[in-house]
This record gives C-alpha cells, structure tokens and sequence, in this order.
C-alpha cells in the first residue's frame, strides 16, 4: 500500500519534506479557459501551462530516474500538462506505465480539465493512479460561457453555452466514476473575479455531495494575451474568507504554488538543477518509431514548410541526431499524370518517414500516405518547428488550409485536389 501522506499536494504536513516533479509530456489542450496562455521556452515564468521543454514517454521515464538520483525526497510524479493529460491520452498512459514499471512506489497523480479523461480512468486505477485533480469553475452553463472560448469533444468544437454544458457533463461523470472507484479527487476552482466568484461556495457544495475530497480555490493568475488579462488578481485576505467558507463543505487547500508544468523539487522551491535534467533529457534521442526515423518535407529550398504536395517535384527528408536535425536526402517525387499511383508509389519511396510536413495537400494524397503510416501534418513556416513538433511534441500553429495554401492557386493544378 503506496504511503498517501507522502503527497505535499494533498497534505500540507509533507509539503516542507517531499517533492513532487509534473512531467511535460502532453502539450496539447481540448478546451481553451480564457486564462490560460501555454507559453513554452520561458524559464522565468512559474504559473500553470509553462515549460521549458516537452518530453516524450521515454525520456520522461529517463528524466525521473535522474531526478531521484538528486533528489531522494521525490514521492509525486505527476501530469499536469502543459496542456491536457487526456488530449494527449496515448503519451500520458504510456508515460505513468513506464514510472510505475520503474518505481512501483511513486505515488502518481494527473490534473486534468475532466472533458477526456472518462475512457481511461479504469486504466488509471489499474495503474494505480492514487490522486487526480479536475478543474472544475462552475457548474452554471451561463458562467462557463464565459469562461471556456471553446471545447473540442470527440472531434466537434462547442462553443457558447453548449461548451460548458458537454465539459460539465463529462466532468461529473468522471468525478463520480472516480470515486466510485476510491481515488482521490481534488478539484482545482479558478476563482476569477465577477465571472465565478459568487459561485464557488455552489460549486464546494456540489462536489461535497460528490464525494470529492479536496478543493483547491486558485486566485486567477492574470496573464498577458488571454482575454482576462485585465482582471485583477483576488486578494489573499479574499482568497482566505473564500477558503473558510470552502471549509464548512470539504477541505480545502491552501497552499498551492499554481506550479509550472515542469515543477520538480519541494512546493514553492523549484529545483535549478532539475531544469537542468529537464533540458537534458528533452535532448535524449528515443528509440520510438526507429523503423520510420525519418520526417519527409514539402519544401522549395529545404529552409521552410513551403510547397504543396501536388507541385512537389523533390521531397526533403531529415533524421533528428544529438547534434541536431540533419538532411538524410532528397527524394524525387513520381511523375504526374498517373493518379493514385502516384501516391502509391510516393507512400513507398517514403516507407521510412514516420510523418510529412507540407503547406498543402489534396484529401487524396493525404488519405494514400496516412493509410500507409505517414502522418501528414499541413503546416507553413521553418522547417525546424514542425520537426520539433513530430520528435518532441512541441505544440504547432496548424494554419487552416486556406490560410497555407490555396489548392490551386500558385498551382499549376485545377483545384480539384492533387489526385
Ligand atoms: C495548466 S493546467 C493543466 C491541467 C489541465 N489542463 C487543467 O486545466 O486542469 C493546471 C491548472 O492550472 C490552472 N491555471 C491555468 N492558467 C491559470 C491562470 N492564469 N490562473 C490560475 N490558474 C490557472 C488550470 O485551471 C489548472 O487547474
Ligand atoms: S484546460 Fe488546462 S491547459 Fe487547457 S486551456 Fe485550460 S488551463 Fe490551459
Ligand atoms: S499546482 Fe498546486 S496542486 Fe499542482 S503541484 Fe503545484 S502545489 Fe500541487
């Protein structure tokens, strides 16, 4: 039985001797909160959603064992993002199988917006994944429009009034799934002033009723370039009045440090030589997808994401080293004029890419190469960004289509696809 007291999270006594590290290995979000701004590369910065780099599983796993070499008080290995554990479910599950394997008795925790995370909370309790925090702001659809831009949910966007409803719905059921299963839960409430402040004394009531067995009320953290950039941070004396109210329902926690997404070492002191870790083993070159090293590239003149597939008449192709990424070679597309064998026959030339950058494609092409394992990623700018985006994670400004590449404008093409 994992030692629960050894949580500094979830109980304020361990929060001077045990550390805790988040693991950044889930860049991508499903919702957008109108507070959060996931800043990478910022190393002066502590608020949620910044980190400094993004792991991939492998190199996380390499990362904690280096970590506990340092630094022995490490108890918590947790998720938090930058992004959402659950938007990026596949790395986050593989990565906490890989930390248990290692270290049965870590305790491991994940803090999630709720949308997702319902399919995989079996496999959670089977990893014995002993803590999980939600982040829950309101449970009235007229507040949480306000809050939350948009919601991605199985593969529709929810905006309005709609988004708040499907984030809460999956939410709730989450909540009462877990404890249905005895994990704890906190639940993290942002309390943004004259947008939910009136509510959270509601919102600690109903998730008494849940079950749930810690509440976190962080103050907003203003940040720059979201649209409650303009709000005023809630005092401490406020946050406090808040707290005791909180208290009359469930416990409630006050000492939370709204950590960084690659927190690692004791509450409030940060580890220096952790960073350093961190920043090491980003740079670790993982054996994932070694039968397809390589990341073919759309490009002019090998510098930018900058063709689209149908007028492409060589491919760059480039491996990642220590030492950088290098181009392996160029490869010379087949001629035109013999439709899908075209692709076909490109798909095969390929058979060693494990994804293809490109400013534009046609939905033939694109249904050809990802059926034979090519991962098509559109895109426009440095080439660089989209091979930091394949290999380490990086979050990527997909530009639409249109806003790319018109198909058939500058193309010699008509329009009707490259196929
Ligand atoms: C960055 S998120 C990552 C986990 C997950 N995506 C979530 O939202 O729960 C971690 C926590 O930071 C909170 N957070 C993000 N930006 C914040 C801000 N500007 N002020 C206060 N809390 C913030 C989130 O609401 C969440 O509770
Ligand atoms: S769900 Fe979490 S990571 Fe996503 S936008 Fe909100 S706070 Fe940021
Ligand atoms: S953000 Fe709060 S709950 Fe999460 S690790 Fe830091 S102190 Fe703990």
């Amino acid at each position: 039985m994992k030692d629960f007291t050894k949580h500094p999270c979830f109980n304020k006594g361990a929060h001077h001797t045990n550390a805790r590290v988040h693991l950044p290995v889930a860049p991508q979000c499903n919702v957008k909160c109108n507070y959060c701004n996931r800043k990478f590369d910022c190393v002066n910065e502590s608020r949620p959603g910044v980190t400094s780099n993004v792991l991939q599983p492998e190199q996380a796993l390499e990362y904690v064992k280096n970590l506990k070499n340092i630094m022995p008080e490490l108890t918590v290995v947790g998720i938090a993002g930058p992004g959402d554990p659950f938007a990026n479910a596949e790395k986050t599950m593989k990565t906490l199988r890989l930390v248990k394997e290692e270290f049965p008795d870590m305790l491991l925790c994940v803090s999630t917006n709720g949308l997702n995370v319902g399919p995989y909370i079996d496999e959670l309790k089977e990893l014995d994944v002993s803590h999980v925090t939600v982040t829950l702001n309101s449970f009235r659809p007229e507040t949480l429009e306000k809050i939350y831009g948009w919601v991605r949910y199985d593969k529709r966007g929810y905006f309005g009034k709609s988004a708040g409803e499907v984030l809460l719905e999956k939410q709730v059921a989450a909540i009462k799934k877990m404890k249905s299963l005895d994990m704890v839960v906190k639940v993290n409430s942002i309390v943004i002033p004259g947008v939910n402040d009136n509510e959270i004394e509601e919102v600690a009531e109903k998730i008494a009723e849940m079950g749930v067995d810690l509440m976190n009320t962080i103050p907003l953290f203003p940040v720059k370039d979201t649209p409650f950039e303009d709000l005023t941070e809630p005092s401490s004396e406020w946050m406090k009045a808040l707290r005791q109210k909180v208290e009359t329902y469930l416990p409630p926690m006050s000492h939370c440090a709204r950590c960084r997404a690659d927190a690692a070492g004791l509450l409030g002191k940060d580890s220096a030589e952790a960073a350093q870790l961190l920043s090491e083993a980003a740079k670790l070159t993982i054996n994932d997808g070694e039968e397809r090293p390589y990341v073919a590239v759309a490009s002019m003149e090998g510098i930018l994401v900058n063709q689209h597939l149908g007028e492409a008449d060589r491919i760059h192709v480039f491996k990642e080293t220590p030492n950088g990424y290098k181009l392996v070679n160029i490869r010379t597309t087949p001629d035109r004029g013999i439709g899908d064998k075209r692709w076909l026959e490109l798909a095969d030339t390929l058979n060693d890419c494990r994804s293809m950058l490109v400013g534009g494609i046609g939905p033939k092409p694109s249904k050809i190469l990802s059926k034979s394992g090519i991962k098509v990623i559109e895109m426009s700018g440095m080439i660089d960004q989209g091979l930091d985006h394949v290999y380490k994670g990086t979050e990527l400004r997909t530009l639409c289509k249109s806003e790319v590449f018109k198909c058939g404008s500058g193309c010699t093409g008509n329009a009707s696809g490259c196929g």
